[in-house]
């Protein structure tokens, strides 16, 4: 239990600091928020991305009265889930609003979260671990709750945040930098080899009582190493000489419920197939992957093609990657409906343009689609094959023309 005045005291400096932020970047995000909507808005995403800033945003835009705990804070550590009760009376019956930065650090926090929700409250909470937050979503919150998923910047938050115009040569910063803002304010890899340890370390192995946290680091750069390949719990088990399988499971579910990996399953119409077929491997940041990955430094068409994942991870698309006889890296469901076959590549030339348009083509009979899209670095043209129409688009250009919103 905590002691009143240590709360009171937290709480007051907390929103002291929200005041002296100025001058952040929009956030596409921001949008994304109805103002009449009543549901529990839970902000989530890997860390550093931005979500407490976000929050801070939504908080300047508030005109009624708001409540806001951040329980990462030393002062509050031992806070329990019988002090919510005395927090709710410090904060008083005349908030509408509440904010709450990583809530899940309190066990039993949705039982609370629930009753402001029942007193007609509007509550906003953030996140860095998946799974914790989802499983007590999906049981006391179920259907009371939106999911937001925030990515380091996009492109175009990109351009805003650095002040820089929209062109080629920033297209091309923009992919080896990534979007975290510690690492663009004065672009030092050591932010983004740090972030990792604070991941992998902290989050992971201290969270679920790894020992052998080695291991888990080579696994985790050996994944970033591959983005774009697939991957497999038995070959990972092989690779690194680990006892069982299910711990390389276990391994790749902690990370991808950091948010830091992804992992893009195989199309098939059988669910069951879905589940078991090797995935590839996708890391939430192209500067991230690039600041602990030797392997970028000549292969930015990995990085492209990792960066077309992100942009179409935001649209909230059902994902998958297409492998009959050729391949197609990424087929995007929207509503059930086949919505977009793509392809990437740095750039379409004698010796790929085969090997690209026969995986495309292929996938594209497959799903009875009469157009499919190569994405690259600067290509912009038009190919016509049996009928078929396929679209060469710059990354660039397809952010702006067929991306509606966010990019
Ligand atoms: N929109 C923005 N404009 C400018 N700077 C930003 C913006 N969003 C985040 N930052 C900066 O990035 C850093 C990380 O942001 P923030 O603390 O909001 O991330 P977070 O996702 O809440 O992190 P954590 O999960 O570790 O709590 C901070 O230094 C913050 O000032």
């Amino acid at each position: 239990m905590i002691l009143k005045e240590d709360l009171q005291a937290a709480v007051e400096g907390q929103r002291k600091s929200l005041s002296k932020i100025k001058g952040l970047t929009q956030r596409e995000a921001l949008a994304k928020f109805s103002p009449t909507s009543t549901h529990i808005e839970v902000i989530t995403g890997v860390r550093r991305s931005g979500k407490s800033t976000l929050m801070r945003q939504i908080i300047e835009e508030t005109t009624t009265d708001f409540a806001f705990l951040n329980f990462e804070d030393p002062r509050i550590f031992d806070f329990e889930i019988g002090d919510f009760p005395k927090l709710d009376g410090l904060f008083g019956e005349e908030v509408s609003i509440y904010f709450f930065d990583e809530i899940q650090n309190v066990k039993g926090w949705e039982v609370f979260v629930r009753q402001l929700h029942d007193r007609g409250r509007k509550v906003f909470i953030t996140g860095s671990n998946a799974s914790l937050l989802s499983s007590e979503l999906g049981t006391k919150l179920t259907g009371r709750h939106l999911s937001h998923e925030i990515l380091p910047f996009s492109y175009t938050e990109f351009l805003a945040y650095c002040n820089l115009e929209n062109s080629n040569e920033n297209f091309l910063d923009y992919l080896i930098s990534g979007g975290f803002p510690e690492y663009l304010r004065d672009r030092n890899p050591e932010v983004l080899q740090n972030l990792l340890k604070d991941i992998v370390f902290r989050d992971i192995a201290i969270r679920h009582g790894i020992k052998n946290t080695q291991t888990l680091m080579e696994i985790t750069l050996f994944l970033i190493a591959n983005v774009g390949k697939t991957t497999s719990f038995n070959s990972l088990r092989k690779t690194f000489n680990v006892g069982s399988p299910s711990t390389v499971s276990d391994y790749l579910a902690w990370l991808q419920d950091s948010y830091l990996l992804f992992f893009l399953p195989k199309f098939s119409w059988s669910q069951k197939s879905i589940s078991k077929n090797a995935k590839k491997v996708y890391c939430v940041d192209t500067g991230f992957a690039k600041a602990n990955s030797l392997s970028f430094s000549k292969d930015s068409g990995r990085l492209l093609e990792n960066l077309v994942y992100l942009i179409l991870r935001k649209k909230r698309m059902d994902l998958f990657y297409f492998k009959e006889k050729g391949e197609c890296d990424f087929v995007a469901f929207e509503s059930k409906q086949c919505k977009w076959l793509i392809q990437v590549t740095e750039r379409v030339h004698a010796d790929n343009k085969k090997g690209e348009l026969d995986g495309l083509t292929e996938a594209m009979s497959f799903f009875e689609k009469k157009e499919g899209f190569i994405l690259t670095l600067d290509q912009e043209d038009k190919l016509i094959i049996e009928g078929k129409t396929i679209h060469l688009v710059s990354v660039r250009g397809f952010i702006e023309n067929f991306l509606s919103g966010d990019s």
